[in-house]
């Protein structure tokens, strides 16, 4: 039995959609499998290859698991714990995903399973790999307990495990990897806008060194209540009607301004500033997708639109590059 769901990127609006700004997203060719099999245990498992993790737990441990993991998410909204410190481990995500959707249905298991979770997605790096890991995950495991579980079920349960890895997540990833296609998202809700046609690729720089949900955070200390997410926003509502347009120019024009306003927020390192100032001699324009990083060199991945397939260049900084296109499908059964 396997689940796929796909992986996102934000063409504009990231952080500000944290502030009911809108964001324009799409979900992405890189996606996260889910495959559930009968254990010969009692035990629920965890098979995750990409970070070479396996756990077994039996359903108390789950269940006390998640009153632990909900009292710290408590703690976090109080003040007296870092995010980083919600959720210790990456099975924690997928442990909590899976008792929530299981508390949440009413249900229990007759026997042990083993879910695996694998993935094209580079993990923590803006793509959206938390909220694509939980959606396949949940797909899975509502298709095994033979559930014909709602869209906006799966959107609610999401939710709750991105909290503990995101801290204030906006939903957008959760959004947009369920639903697959393109989409401005705001305040929870979204209008469908056509998939963009135009040529775009995606520049890896590595794994930022601060998570999705501390980048958030530390945004949110310096610029809760600036000015400029009204600049985001100006932005973010043109991206739209470009894409809708497919106008190249303006999107390539309007991606300069929106790297520059996140350059102002302090999320783009200054080595992923410099290659973006190259990209942008070279005719094209570029931005971080995701939260970026308020710290390192690390950027995680980079959207570029461009003429041409920018490898020499990316070459020179050590990053890989690869053409991307749209998902119209979102999660799903396969
Ligand atoms: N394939 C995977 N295997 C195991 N854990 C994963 C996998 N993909 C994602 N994760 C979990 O998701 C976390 C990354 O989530 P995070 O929200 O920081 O980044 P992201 O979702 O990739 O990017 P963003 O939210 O900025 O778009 C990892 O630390 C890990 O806990
Ligand atoms: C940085 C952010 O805007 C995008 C993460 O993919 C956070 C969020 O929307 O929850």
């Amino acid at each position: 039995m396997k689940a796929i769901a796909p992986g996102k990127l934000i063409l504009s609006g990231e952080h500000s959609v944290v502030y009911d700004r809108p964001a324009v997203a799409m979900a992405i060719d890189r996606s996260v499998v889910a495959t559930i099999e009968d254990a010969d245990d009692d035990q629920v498992s965890f098979d995750l290859p990409d970070i070479q993790e396996h756990d077994s737990f039996t359903m108390l441990a789950l269940q006390d698991f998640k009153r632990r993991a909900q009292t710290n998410y408590r703690l976090f909204l109080d003040g007296k714990l870092g995010i980083r410190d919600v959720l210790y481990k990456p099975v924690d995500l997928f442990k909590f995903g899976f008792i929530t959707l299981l508390d949440g249905l009413h249900r229990s298991l007759d026997s042990g399973i083993v879910i695996q979770l694998k993935s094209n997605l580079p993990v923590g790096s803006g793509l959206g790999s938390s909220a694509a890991a939980v959606l396949s995950e949940l797909r899975a495991v509502g298709h095994y307990l033979r559930v014909d579980f709602k869209p906006e079920w799966a959107y609610e349960f999401s939710l709750e495990s991105e909290k503990l890895q995101h801290g204030h997540p906006s939903g957008v990833d959760s959004y947009i990897s369920l639903y697959g296609g393109c989409a401005a998202f705001e305040q929870g809700k979204a209008r469908s806008v056509p998939l963009p046609r135009m040529k775009m690729y995606l520049v890896e720089t590595g794994s930022p060194e601060t998570t999705t949900g501390e980048c958030v955070v530390n945004v949110k200390q310096r610029f809760e209540n600036d000015k400029i997410w009204s600049d985001f926003e100006s932005v973010t509502r043109e991206v739209e009607s470009a894409v809708r347009e497919n106008n190249d120019a303006l999107m390539r024009s309007l991606l300069r301004e929106n790297h520059r306003l996140l350059c102002r927020i302090g999320v783009v390192p200054q080595k992923v500033q410099q290659f973006v100032a190259d990209v942008e001699a070279a005719g094209g324009a570029a931005k971080i997708c995701g939260a970026g990083s308020t710290k390192g060199e690390r950027g995680g991945v980079v959207l570029v639109l461009a003429d041409f397939m920018p490898s020499a260049l990316a070459e020179k900084y050590g990053y890989t590059v690869s053409p991307v296109r749209g998902d119209p499908l979102g999660t799903r059964i396969v």
